[in-house]
C-alpha cells in the first residue's frame, strides 16, 4: 500500500467543546508520521499550540512536523469552553463544508471531523440535519445514502437507523433500507477495508430477536427473509440474531461487522468495548470520512484533560483507507 502525500483535512467542530484540544493533541501524536491540516479559528487552539497558518493544502506536508498547519476560518467569537455560542454555530458547518471541497477536489487525501453539537447548531444556525452523517450525504450529492459505521479492533458496527427517536424505529425500518445498509456496508469494507467477503451479522429488533414471532414480528415477517435471500445470492451473512448475545468476545469472532436496527443498539457495545480507541466511518460516500467516537464533552472541555486517542486514531484510519483506495 501506498500511503498518500496529500493532508488529511480536519474540521474543527465545535469549538467550546474538545475539538481543538483534541486535534492539537492527536497533530502532536502524529505529526512526523501523517501529514494534515486543520481548517478553523485559530483563537480555538488550546494556548501554547504551536501552528502555523497555511494558504493552501500543498504546504502542509512541509509544515506539519514542526507545526499544526492550519487553513484559517474566522468565527464570530472566541471560545468558551463548555458553553456553545450561537453567533458561532454557523461557522462549525462552514468549516465541514471547505473541508467536503478539499477533498472532493483532491486537495485533500480524506476528511476527519472534529465533534459537534447537534442541538447547537440546530439552535444557533438552523442546522437541517441530525449529524456530519445526513449531511455529508447531502454535500455528497448523488443517489448514494450515508451510512455510519463505528469501528475498533474489537468490533464494527453499523446502525440501520441513526439520530431518531427510538419510537420511531420500527416505522423507519424497511426491508429497503435494510438491504440499502448491507448492500452499502459489503461494498465498503470490500473496498475501502480490503476484506474479500466480509461476514456480516444482523441484529434482531426485539428482544431474543422476536422469540419465533411472540415479542414482536419484524424479524419473522420480513427480516430472516431478506437475510435468506441475500445469503442465497452469495453474500456471507447471517441473523437476525439476539442483539444481547452477539457483542460477547466468542460470537464477535464469527463476523466483520453487526447490522444493528438502531443507534444505541450498536453503540453501546463499541463505546462500552473500546471507547478510547473507537472511529466513526462514514461509509457510501464518494470520499474518506472518520471521526472519532466521542463527542463534543462539555464537562471536561478546556481543562486539557480530553484523550486524544480517538481523534488520532480517527486521523490514522482515514490515512490508511486514502492509501488503499
Ligand atoms: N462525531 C461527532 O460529531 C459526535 C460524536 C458523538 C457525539 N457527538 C455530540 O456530542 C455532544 C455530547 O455528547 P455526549 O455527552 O453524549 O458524549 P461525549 O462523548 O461528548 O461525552 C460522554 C462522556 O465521555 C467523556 N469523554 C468524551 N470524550 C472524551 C475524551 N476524548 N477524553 C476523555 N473523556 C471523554 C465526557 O467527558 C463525558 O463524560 C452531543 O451533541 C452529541 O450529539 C458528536
Ligand atoms: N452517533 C454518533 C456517535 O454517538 O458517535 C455521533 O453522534 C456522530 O454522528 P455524526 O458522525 O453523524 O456526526
Amino acid at each position: 500500500m501506498t500511503l498518500p502525500d496529500k493532508p488529511v483535512v480536519i474540521s474543527c467542530g465545535e469549538p467550546a467543546g474538545i475539538g481543538p484540544e483534541v486535534a492539537a493533541g492527536a497533530w502532536a501524536m502524529l505529526r512526523d508520521d501523517i501529514p494534515m491540516a486543520w481548517v478553523g479559528d485559530p483563537r480555538h487552539l488550546p494556548a501554547g499550540t504551536p501552528f502555523e497558518e497555511i494558504a493552501t493544502l500543498s504546504e502542509a506536508a512541509m509544515v506539519c512536523p514542526r507545526a499544526l498547519p492550519v487553513l484559517a476560518q474566522s468565527f464570530a467569537h472566541p471560545a468558551t469552553p463548555g458553553s456553545p455560542d450561537a453567533a458561532n454555530a454557523q461557522g462549525v458547518i462552514d468549516a465541514i463544508e471547505r473541508c467536503v471541497g478539499l477533498v472532493q477536489s483532491g486537495e485533500a487525501s480524506a476528511l476527519c471531523t472534529a465533534p459537534i453539537n447537534k442541538k447547537a447548531l440546530i439552535e444557533g444556525a438552523g442546522f437541517a440535519y441530525p449529524g456530519h452523517t445526513e449531511y455529508l450525504g447531502a454535500l455528497a450529492g448523488g443517489s448514494g445514502r450515508a451510512v455510519m459505521m463505528l469501528a475498533s479492533e474489537a468490533l464494527r458496527v453499523v446502525p440501520v437507523t441513526i439520530h431518531i427517536a427510538l419510537k420511531d424505529v420500527p416505522a423507519t425500518l424497511t426491508p429497503e433500507l435494510l438491504r440499502s445498509t448491507i448492500d452499502i456496508t459489503h461494498t465498503d469494507l470490500q473496498k475501502r477495508f480490503g476484506i474479500a467477503k466480509p461476514r456480516i451479522a444482523i441484529a434482531g429488533l426485539n428482544p431474543h430477536a422476536g422469540e419465533g414471532g411472540t415479542m414482536g414480528r419484524e424479524e419473522t415477517d420480513w427480516i430472516a427473509a431478506l437475510v435468506d435471500e441475500l445469503a442465497a445470492g452469495g453474500i456471507n451473512i447471517a441473523g437476525p440474531m439476539p442483539a444481547d448475545t452477539m457483542f460477547h468476545a466468542a460470537a464477535r469472532a464469527g463476523y466483520d461487522v453487526a447490522i444493528c436496527m438502531y443507534h444505541d443498539q450498536a453503540l453501546i457495545p463499541i463505546k462500552t468495548l473500546d471507547f478510547d480507541r473507537g472511529v466513526n466511518v462514514t461509509l457510501g460516500l464518494p470520499f474518506i470520512r472518520t471521526s472519532p467516537d466521542h463527542g463534543t464533552a462539555f464537562d471536561i472541555a478546556g481543562r486539557g484533560i480530553a484523550s486524544p486517542v480517538s481523534m488520532s486514531e480517527a486521523i490514522k484510519l482515514a490515512h490508511r483507507m486514502a492509501g488503499s483506495s
